[in-house]
C-alpha cells in the first residue's frame, strides 16, 4: 500500500524539488477540511422522527405490551434479576457481620464486596456472545442454577480465600443479567412498553433491595450468633434455583422484531445467520456515537455507585454505632422512596420516547445532575435518621437513571448485536467505574473514612456522568436514523433475491462507512461482485480501495453498512470464519515465505485448507501447479530466491491452494516489470476463464481494463463510476486521475 502521505509528511528536505511545503500543507490542510465536511454532511442525513423505532407509535399500556409477548419471559427474569438485588443487598447489609467473622479490615471488605462487579466482567462476554447466539431462556437458566450454587458456596464459605472464590462464581453467573434478560424483554415486548418494563424490573429489585435488609438482618438475627449471615446466603439460593429452572422454558423471539415491525411492518427471519465476531462487534458498537458516550457516562459513574451501599452501612456502623438490625430498618426506609419514584419514571421515559428520543435521554441525565449537590449535604448529616432520609432522593434519582440504561441501548444498539452490546456496557460499567471505584475507596478507606471515600469519588463522578448523557442526547436521532437505514436495506434485499433467487452476487458491498480513528476514509461505498466475474476497483492513491478489500476479509469493520456474502450478512464475522468461507486476500507486497522452498510454501498454505482431506490437498496441488506451469518447475527451489514476478505467482497460487470463491488481489502489478506484468495477466485470464470471482485493486488502468469486466473507480472514499471496465477507459476525467495517480507513484517508487 502506498499512502500519499508518504510524500506529504515532509519528510523532504528544503528546497528538494516538488511542491512547496507551504502549497503542500495548505492543500492537505483543505482535502481534511473537505473530509470532515463529507463525514458531517453524512452525519446530518436523518429520518422523519416518526419514521425512527418506537417514535410516534400507538400508545400502549404495560399489560397489552406484556400481553404481545406472553408475560412468562417479563416474570421470571424479574425474579431472577430480582434475586440478583437481593444478593447484592445481602452483602452490602452483612458486611460487617462477614469482617468480623473473617477478621478483615474495612478495606478488605470493601473490596471483597464490590469485587462480584469485577468478577461480573469476566462473565459479560461469554453471556453477551451467547445472548447473541443462543436461546436466550436456556442460557439465563444456566446462569441462574450457577448463581444459586455459588451463594450456597458464599454462605459456607470457610475462610476468606474460599469466600472470594464463591463471590468470583457469583459474579460471573450474574453477568448474564444484563446482557441475557435486556436483549430476551427487548425482543419479547414491544418499544413502548421498555421504559415501563426496565422501570418493575427495577422496583422488583429495589423492593428486593428494600426488603432485603430487614429479610437478611432477620435471617441472621434468627439464626444468631456471630456465623448467623451465612443462613442468609443459604435461604436466598433455594427460590434462586427456582425461577432458573423456569427460565429453560422461555419462548426464544425472532431477533429485532419489534424494531422490524415498527420501520417496516413485517419481520425479516434469517435462517441460520453467520457467526458475529466479538472484536468486529465492539468496533462496531463503539463507532455508535450513543452507545460509546452512555457507556462512558455509567462506567464515569460506577466509580461513585457500587461502594456507596457498602460505604453507607460502614458509616452507620461505625459513626452511628448501628447494629445490623437497625442498619437493616433504616436501610429499608431509605430505598422506599425509590419504589415510589420508579413507577413515574418509565412511563415519562416511555412517553417522552415516543414523541423525542432525544428528550427522553436527556431525561436520564438530568435526573443525576442534582445528585452532584445533594451527596454531601448527605453526608454532612449529624444523626442516623437525618443521614437515611437525606440519602433518599440522591438514591432515588440514581437509581431511576440506571433503570433507564438498558432501554436506551436497547433502542440505539443493532439487534443483532444486543448481547455484545449489553457486554460491552457492563465492561465499562464494572470493570472499569466498579473495580477502579472499590479499589480507590479501600485506599482511601484505610487511611481516612467512609465519608471522606463517598464524597471524593461520588461527586465528580456523577457530575461527569450526567453531563455526558445529556451531550449523547444529541447523537440519538441519527444513531436511529442508521438503524432504520439498514433495516430497509435488509427488507430490500430480501426483496430482491425473493424476486431473483438464481443471481444473487456473490459478494455485496452496501453503503460502507469507514473510520480509522476519528478519520472517515469511505462513505457509503457500494458495489456488487456477480458469480465468475472480474471486478477492477481503481481510483487515486489514497481513494480508499485497500480499506474497502480489508472490510471485505473482514480486517476493519464499518461503521456502517453491510457485506453480504451469498446473500449472507458478513458484517461483524470474524477475518478467519471468512476466509473458511471463501473470501482471501492476497495483500500487496511480499507474501511467501522466503527461507522455505515452494513446495513447504505450497504446503503451508494447504495447513488449514477448508476441506482438509488428502484427496483435497492433493487436487488442489495439482490444480496449482497446471496454472502455474513455472512453479512446477521449481518444486524444490528456495522462494527467496526467486524473481519478483515468481515470488508473486507463488503468492498467488498459496492463496489458490484455498480454492477460494471470491479473490481480493491488492496491486497484482506493483513493482513487478512489464514482461512480467504480461505472465501474470495471463494467469489471472485462465483464473477468469475457470470460473473464479475476483476483485483486483490495480494502479495501472492499462492492467486493470485488460482483464476486468466490470469497474469501480473510487475517489476520497466515494464511488464515482461504476461500470463497464470499457466504459471508464472512456471516461477522460477519471482515467487521467489514475494515470496522475500512477505518476506520482512512479516517482515515488523510484
Ligand atoms: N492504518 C491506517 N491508519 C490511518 N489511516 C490510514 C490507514 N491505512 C490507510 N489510511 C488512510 O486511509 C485512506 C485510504 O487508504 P487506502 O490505503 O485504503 O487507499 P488506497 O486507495 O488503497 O491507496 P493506495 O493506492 O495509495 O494504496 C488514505 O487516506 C490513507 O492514508
Amino acid at each position: 500500500m502506498t499512502a500519499p502521505e508518504s510524500t506529504a509528511s515532509g519528510t523532504a528536505p528544503p528546497g528538494a524539488s516538488g511542491p512547496a511545503p507551504a502549497a503542500l500543507t495548505a492543500t492537505l490542510i483543505h482535502a481534511e477540511a473537505e473530509r470532515a465536511e463529507q463525514a458531517a454532511a453524512e452525519r446530518d442525513v436523518l429520518f422523519a422522527d416518526e419514521l425512527l423505532p418506537g417514535v410516534g407509535a400507538q400508545q400502549l399500556t404495560l399489560r397489552e405490551g406484556l400481553a404481545a409477548g406472553g408475560s412468562a419471559t417479563f416474570f421470571t427474569l424479574m425474579l431472577l434479576s430480582s434475586f440478583d438485588e437481593l444478593e447484592q443487598a445481602t452483602l452490602g447489609v452483612l458486611a460487617p457481620d462477614i469482617r468480623d467473622s473473617f477478621g478483615m479490615s474495612d478495606g478488605a471488605i470493601v473490596f471483597l464486596s464490590a469485587a462480584s462487579g469485577a468478577f461480573l466482567v469476566l462473565g459479560a462476554l461469554p453471556m453477551g456472545w451467547l445472548a447473541d447466539r443462543r436461546r436466550r431462556g436456556r442460557v439465563a437458566g444456566w446462569a441462574g442454577l450457577a448463581f444459586s450454587a455459588f451463594m450456597v458456596a458464599s454462605g459456607a464459605a470457610a475462610n476468606v480465600f474460599l469466600m472470594f472464590l464463591a463471590r468470583l462464581g457469583v459474579g460471573v453467573a450474574k453477568s448474564s443479567t444484563m446482557p441475557v434478560h435486556g436483549s430476551l424483554n427487548a425482543d419479547t415486548y414491544p418499544i413502548g412498553v421498555r421504559g415501563r418494563i426496565a422501570a418493575t424490573n427495577g422496583i422488583a429489585g429495589r423492593l428486593a433491595a428494600v426488603l432485603s435488609p430487614l429479610a437478611v438482618g432477620g435471617i441472621a438475627a434468627a439464626a444468631g450468633g456471630s456465623e448467623g449471615w451465612r443462613w442468609a446466603f443459604f435461604v436466598l439460593a433455594v427460590p434462586t434455583a427456582v425461577a432458573a429452572l423456569f427460565a429453560f422454558r422461555l419462548p426464544e423471539p425472532p431477533r429485532g422484531q419489534h424494531e422490524m415491525k415498527a420501520v417496516l411492518g413485517e419481520v425479516l427471519v434469517q435462517d441460520k445467520p453467520m457467526p458475529i465476531s466479538i472484536e468486529a462487534a465492539f468496533a462496531r458498537l463503539l463507532r455508535i456515537r450513543t452507545t460509546k458516550t452512555v457507556v462512558m457516562a455509567f462506567a464515569a459513574m460506577g466509580f461513585g455507585l457500587f461502594t456507596g451501599p457498602v460505604l453507607t452501612n460502614l458509616w452507620m456502623e461505625d459513626h452511628f454505632g448501628l447494629g445490623t438490625f437497625e442498619r437493616g430498618v433504616y436501610g429499608t426506609l431509605g430505598g422506599l422512596g425509590v419504589l415510589a419514584v420508579l413507577p413515574f419514571v418509565g412511563p415519562r421515559y416511555d412517553r417522552l420516547y415516543r414523541t423525542d428520543p432525544a428528550r427522553a435521554l436527556k431525561l436520564v441525565g438530568l435526573l443525576i445532575l442534582p445528585v452532584a449537590v445533594l451527596m454531601p449535604l448527605q453526608w454532612a448529616m449529624p444523626t442516623a435518621p437525618l443521614f437515611v432520609v437525606a440519602q433518599m432522593l440522591p438514591m432515588i434519582l440514581l437509581s431511576s437513571a440506571f433503570a433507564m440504561v438498558g432501554p436506551v441501548m436497547q433502542s440505539v444498539t443493532p439487534y443483532r448485536l444486543r448481547g455484545l452490546g449489553s457486554a460491552l456496557a457492563a465492561i465499562y460499567i464494572f470493570f472499569i467505574g466498579a473495580t477502579g471505584g472499590s479499589l480507590l475507596s479501600a485506599l482511601i478507606l484505610d487511611s481516612y473514612d467512609a465519608r471522606t471515600a463517598a464524597l471524593v469519588l461520588g461527586i465528580p463522578s456523577t457530575l461527569v456522568g450526567s453531563l455526558m448523557l445529556i451531550r449523547s442526547s444529541s447523537f440519538i436521532k441519527n444513531d436511529l436514523s442508521r438503524v432504520v437505514a439498514e433495516l430497509r436495506e435488509e427488507l430490500a434485499e430480501r426483496d430482491r433475491q425473493a424476486a431473483d433467487p438464481e443471481r444473487v452476487p456473490v459478494l455485496q458491498v452496501h453503503g460502507v462507512d469507514f473510520e480509522y480513528g476519528k478519520v472517515q476514509v469511505l462513505f457509503g461505498v457500494g458495489f456488487e461482485v456477480r458469480r465468475g466475474e472480474c471486478l477492477a476497483l481503481l481510483g487515486t492513491n489514497g481513494a480508499g480501495k485497500s480499506t474497502i478489500l480489508k472490510t471485505i476479509c473482514g480486517l476493519g469493520t464499518p461503521s456502517r453498512g453491510v457485506v453480504r456474502l451469498n446473500g449472507k450478512t458478513i458484517t461483524y464475522v470474524a477475518p478467519e470464519q471468512r476466509g473458511r468461507h471463501g473470501i482471501r486476500l492476497l495483500p500487496g507486497g511480499k507474501g511467501v515465505f522466503p527461507g522455505m522452498t515452494v513446495r513447504e510454501n505450497l504446503e503451508m498454505a494447504a495447513f488449514q485448507l477448508r476441506d482438509a482431506t488428502r484427496e483435497h490437498r492433493d487436487g488442489r496441488l495439482a490444480y496449482v501447479l497446471d496454472v502455474f506451469p513455472d512453479l512446477a518447475a521449481r518444486l524444490g527451489q528456495r522462494a527467496g530466491s526467486m524473481s519478483g514476478g515468481q515470488q508473486q505467482q507463488l503468492a498467488l497460487a498459496m492463496v489458490l491452494m484455498h480454492d477460494p470463491e471470491v479473490l481480493l488481489i491488492d496491486e497484482l502489478s506493483l513493482g513487478l516489470a512489464p514482461v512480467v506484468v504480461q505472465d501474470l495477466l495471463a494467469i489471472v485470464e485462465r483464473l477468469k476463464a475457470d470460473g473464479l470471482t475476483m476483485i483486483i485493486v490495480e494502479q495501472s488502468l492499462n492492467v486493470a481494463l485488460s482483464i476486468a469486466d466490470r469497474a469501480v473507480f473510487l475517489e476520497k472514499g466515494q464511488v464515482r463510476f461504476t461500470g463497464d471496465a470499457r466504459e471508464l477507459a472512456e471516461r477522460d476525467d477519471l482515467a487521467r486521475a489514475v494515470f496522475l495517480g500512477n505518476r506520482s507513484l512512479g516517482k515515488e517508487g523510484g
